[in-house]
């Protein structure tokens, strides 16, 4: 395993560029650690519509940068008092859940030898004594992967609910009354006080220490520094990526299950499906416009809408639920 240093950058647009590119350029062999850390800004899940999870005008008047990840799931808030970590991996084909216990663990552990009572609950979340303090999320491609957590040293908590505007279903899930009742920092429950580097340096070195390596490190080259750039400047800088056009639909069901939301946006003429678009805070790795393209000038009828996903896997896509559910929300 090797860490990269990302030279103290705060702008999501190019610590996301510089995930991607580890994730997609660098030695197919090898296992790399990342830490990133954000200036003020919403990190969007991979299939969620941008406009409606955030809170425009709290957004604009503080510069909150908003961009999307690659990873599927919700939302997030970040600030400089929160670190996020990436393992950047192979990918053994093991499941998210799998996936999301292997690579938080070491971080879970880290965060018990400062004294808190980290646990992994729920579909991703870390929290301690009943609070999520980071949350978990994975994105998968060409055999590589990378799975990447936050963690709340001590963000400004009521920026994270005045900025984030989660669905109604999301927050009754969770049986709690707001996203400020669900989170909490991490330095009120670790014994002693860590400034976000320190803090960093301690998980760095403990998810080391644990694999019996020595802190090694892999220093980017300005080659890598120009393919970065270029990521960032093609893809997280751009409105397209960040927000994207959402059709207006005709049609428009939504349902929650325990994998995520799921809604299901389409424009139907003449009995036909013309335009799909499936948003959620859903987990699965497969890219959402295939499912879309097959559903693309399909007849509007069940029969024709079954037929068209018949060699579809479903969890694939959107993690563990049935294909039905997904068809009923179709149709
Ligand atoms: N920074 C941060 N950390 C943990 N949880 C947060 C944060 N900000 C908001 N929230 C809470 O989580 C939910 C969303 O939970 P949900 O489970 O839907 O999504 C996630 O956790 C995604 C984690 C992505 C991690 C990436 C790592 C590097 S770049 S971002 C939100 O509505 C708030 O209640």
């Amino acid at each position: 395993m090797l860490y990269v240093d990302n030279k103290g950058i705060t702008d999501p647009r190019v610590n996301l560029a510089i995930e991607e590119h580890i994730l997609k350029n660098l030695d197919i062999n090898e296992s790399y650690l990342l830490f990133y850390i954000n200036q003020p800004s919403i990190i969007i899940g991979r299939n969620q519509n941008t406009i409606e999870e955030i809170n425009t005008k709290f957004v604009e008047e503080n510069d909150i940068i908003v961009v999307r990840r690659m990873s599927g799931g919700g939302a997030v808030y970040h600030d400089l008092e929160n670190l996020n970590y990436s393992f950047i991996t192979k990918d053994e084909g093991n499941s998210i859940q799998e996936n999301f216990k292997k690579f938080t663990q070491p971080v879970i552990n880290a965060l018990r030898k400062l004294g808190a009572n980290a646990q992994l609950m729920g579909r991703n979340d870390i929290e301690i004594d009943g609070k999520k303090v980071s949350g978990t999320a994975q994105y998968a491609t060409g055999g590589r992967m990378y799975t990447h957590g936050t963690l709340m040293l001590n963000v400004d908590l009521d920026s994270v609910s005045k900025a984030l505007k989660p669905k109604k279903e999301k927050i009754e899930s969770k049986g709690v009354k707001s996203v400020r009742a669900r989170v909490g920092n991490i330095k009120d429950y670790i014994n002693q006080d860590m400034t976000v580097e320190e803090f960093k340096q301690y998980i760095l070195k403990s998810v080391f220490e644990e694999q019996g390596l020595d802190v090694q490190e892999y220093v980017l080259t300005d080659e890598d520094w120009k393919q970065i750039e270029e990521i960032s400047k093609n893809k997280y800088q751009t409105w397209e990526w960040n927000f994207g056009k959402s059709p207006k639909a005709n049609i428009s069901n939504s349902h929650r299950f325990p994998v995520g939301t799921i809604d299901v946006r389409l424009n139907v003429n003449r009995g036909v499906i013309e335009d799909v678009k499936i948003f959620g805070d859903f987990f699965g790795w497969g890219e959402i416009a295939d499912i879309e393209n097959k559903l693309k000038g399909v007849r509007y009828e069940k029969a024709a809408i079954i037929e068209a996903l018949k060699d579809v896997n479903i969890q694939h896509y959107f993690g563990n639920i049935e294909k039905e559910d997904f068809i009923h929300l179709v149709y």
